[in-house]
């Protein structure tokens, strides 16, 4: 198993002892069967967090974030010059203090949403033996995890998680959309319909994840095609969280303390509940709303902003009783493209003030993939391994 590190330097062990009502896999790892696990009362210690992640987190009443929801629609049509300026002020504050928004109005068809729902669990529902079949490779972000059992040996996150990657097909249109592809690949012919709604579902992600990075961009003061033409070839992951309930909820995490290494994370929650959000120094639960779509400020777009914006820490709570899912888009640029921060928001009065060096989504990428388990510290732990790696940085 490669070293994976975090900021708990907990050195990795072989995953999961028997106690965990795990199976056997073929190829000597195990795997979390969240379906005999949900009906004990017990709890196997890898499940169980450390009192500071779990803080506040069993008082139920815990304080919602109270942040304006941003209607995109005047800005989408952009015939109203009053609801551009009044978006454009809440992602301002938003992201200047803790990097965390809702849109509505966003131009995601409904249905389309409910549809994606509706196709999450023929992945979970399948059957063990077929779910380890399509678990995912060491190195790779594409395929089926099962509380991440195959790469950490403590803390792991109560819950299971379907990831695939996404990209606009190249010009030639006779050629199958990526993610249909990918999913008649892993699952046969017989499933078209799953791998059509994904893909359906992740352009229309694509779509709105590069309205916000318009509005972003005005937000921040620069060019309001910048950020837009930086993402537009972009290669981005989706992934699908499948939360099981757990009788002892206020052990464990379905997702720890964390924030997305990525550039943005358009994310849809169901209506039970679970996310929460680190704000002015307290975690704040999120109302589910079906109708506004959750974003995140990730890691790469803080760099991409020199650090004027701010990464979103937050976490995922499971529920005692109920099944939580959420639909999670995470945007990414190419891999090879250099995440630097425009000109205009890196010259001060005493010069250039690059808060982090150049670096390229491929190596954040890899080093949580196979270095790092991203956290609250992830980028600068990538930034401390990187110009130790990489001495000659560019931070010009
Ligand atoms: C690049 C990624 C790594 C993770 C999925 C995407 C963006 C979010 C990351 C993650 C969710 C942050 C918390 C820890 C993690 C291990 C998880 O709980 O799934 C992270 C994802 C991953 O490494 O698979
Ligand atoms: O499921 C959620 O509400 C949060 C999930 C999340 O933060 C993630 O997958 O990065
Ligand atoms: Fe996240």
């Amino acid at each position: 198993m490669s070293l994976i590190m975090d900021s708990s330097t907990s050195p990795p062990i072989n995953p999961l002892c028997p106690l965990m009502d795990v199976k056997d896999h073929e190829n000597g790892a195990f795997v979390f069967d969240s379906a005999l696990l949900q009906k004990q009362t017990s709890l196997p210690s890898e499940f169980i967090w450390p009192l500071r992640d779990l803080a506040n987190h069993s008082s139920t009443t815990r304080e919602e974030l109270k942040e304006p929801i941003i209607d995109l629609g005047g800005f989408i049509t952009g015939e109203n010059n009053a609801a551009t300026a009044r978006a454009v002020e809440h992602v301002r504050e938003a992201c200047l203090n803790h990097g965390f928004f809702q849109v509505t109005n966003h131009g995601v068809d409904v249905n389309l949403i409910r549809a994606a729902y509706d196709e999450i669990d023929t992945i979970f529902k399948m059957p063990l033996d077929k779910k380890l079949s399509l678990c995912r490779k060491p190195g790779c972000i594409s395929g089926y995890s099962g509380a991440h059992a195959d790469r950490y040996s403590s803390k792991l996150p109560w819950k299971e998680t379907f990831s695939f990657g996404y990209h606009e097909n190249d010009d030639d249109h006779d050629s199958e959309p990526m993610v249909v592809n990918y999913f008649n690949s892993i699952l046969g012919e017989d499933f078209q319909r799953i791998g059509w709604v994904y893909q359906r579902y992740c352009e229309a992600m694509k779509e709105v994840s590069l309205v916000i990075m318009e509005l972003l961009a005005i937000s921040l003061g620069v060019d309001r095609l910048h950020y837009r033409k930086f993402f537009e070839d972009g290669s981005s992951i989706m992934r699908c969280n499948y939360y099981p309930p757990c009788k002892k909820s206020g052990l464990t995490l379905g997702t720890g303390p964390h924030c997305d290494p990525t550039s943005l994370t358009i994310l849809h929650q169901d209506q039970v509940g679970g996310l929460e959000v680190f704000a002015n120094n307290q975690w704040h639960s999120i109302r589910p709303r079906p109708d506004a779509l959750v974003i995140n400020i990730g890691d790469t777009f803080m760099a991409l902003s020199n650090g004027k914006y701010k990464s979103c820490l937050h976490r995922a709570v499971v529920n005692r009783d109920k099944e939580r899912r959420s639909l999670v888009y995470f945007v990414c640029p190419r891999e090879d493209k250099v995440v630097r921060p425009p000109k205009d928001l890196v010259c001060g009065e005493l010069g250039t003030l690059r808060n982090y060096p150049d670096f390229t989504w491929s190596d954040l990428l890899e080093f949580t993939l196979n270095h790092y388990r991203a956290d609250v510290a992830t980028l600068q732990s990538f930034i401390q391994w990187l110009v130790s790696s990489k001495p000659s940085n560019n931070f010009k």
